[in-house]
């Protein structure tokens, strides 16, 4: 049995993910902490794999943790930039059995949708992002957008395409959207949507739309218990849901 410690426990995903893992098989909630709980619970419950979904905010401080007392953490939980990759990756070489997965989205459609936009990328002239989530969501872009914009980047990089056309010389602020790694991503908030992205590809004659919809909390729930499984056996940080699938 995996002991896991929730983070986070009293919010959407920290509740799906506190009953998805009452219900696994090979996994026991021995912990279940939200804000003012003392992180101590943990090691006196025994807690191998913490799963974390508090805020931006206060992820690095529960990770630091974490990687001092050598608790594996898999953390769904957006706001990671490359500084803040960096800080763990060196917090992890003083702890050199400890795994940590950050996942900006457990769901499998939207790791495969993440995927097909990164092969298709460099097959196209234009490339934008749009993201559509409910309106409580406190971060923008969304986690999985970055990542898609950054995964997408990379393989145009490395593809050597050319910059993406735009003629905008005049524009209201925000209205060509946020640019990530030099693409466009815009977001929407909207009641009655959970998460949800497109990538709009488009060339000469021709467009392709890749869609991902979630359309319940449950839809990310194979993904974190994927993630409390191997994590164990993955020391280090690994960033992305795709590296425990195999894609080949
Ligand atoms: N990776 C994914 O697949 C995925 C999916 C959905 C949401 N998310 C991300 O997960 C995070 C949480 O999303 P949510 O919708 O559940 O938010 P939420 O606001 O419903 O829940 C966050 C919870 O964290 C608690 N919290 C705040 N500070 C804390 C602390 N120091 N220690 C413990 N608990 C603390 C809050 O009290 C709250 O209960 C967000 O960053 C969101 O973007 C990721
Ligand atoms: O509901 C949220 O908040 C979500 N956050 C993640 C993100 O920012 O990409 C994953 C999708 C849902």
């Amino acid at each position: 049995m995996i002991k896991v410690g929730v983070l986070g426990a009293k919010g959407k995903m920290g509740a799906q993910t506190c009953l998805a893992v009452e219900e696994a098989a090979d996994c026991e909630l021995v912990a279940r902490l939200d804000q003012g709980d003392e992180l101590d619970e943990l090691t006196a419950a025994g807690a191998e794999v913490v799963v974390d979904f508090t805020r931006p905010e206060v992820v690095m401080d529960n990770l630091a943790w974490c990687i001092e007392h050598g608790i594996n953490a898999v953390v769904g939980t957006t706001g990671f930039d490359e500084e803040r990759l960096a800080t763990l990756r060196s917090q992890l070489a003083g702890s050199p059995s400890t795994g940590v997965l950050i996942a900006p989205n457990f769901s499998i459609g939207a790791v495969l949708m993440m995927q097909f936009a990164a092969k298709a990328a460099p097959y196209y002239e234009s490339v934008e992002i749009v993201e559509l989530h409910h309106p409580d969501k406190v971060d923008a872009p969304s986690g999985t957008a970055r990542r898609t914009a950054e995964l997408i980047a990379d393989a145009r990089r490395e593809a050597g395409s050319k910059p993406i056309p735009d003629a905008t010389t005049t524009a209201l602020d925000g209205a060509r959207g946020a640019d990530v790694d030099g693409i466009r991503v815009h977001g929407v908030r909207l009641r009655g949507l959970i998460a949800h992205q497109e990538v709009l590809l488009g060339d000469e004659g021709e467009t392709l739309t890749i869609r991902h919809d979630s359309m319940a909390r449950t839809s990310f729930m194979a993904g974190v218990l994927l993630g409390v499984r191997r994590i164990g056996s993955t020391p280090g940080l690994t960033v992305g849901l795709e590296h425990f699938m195999d894609l080949s």
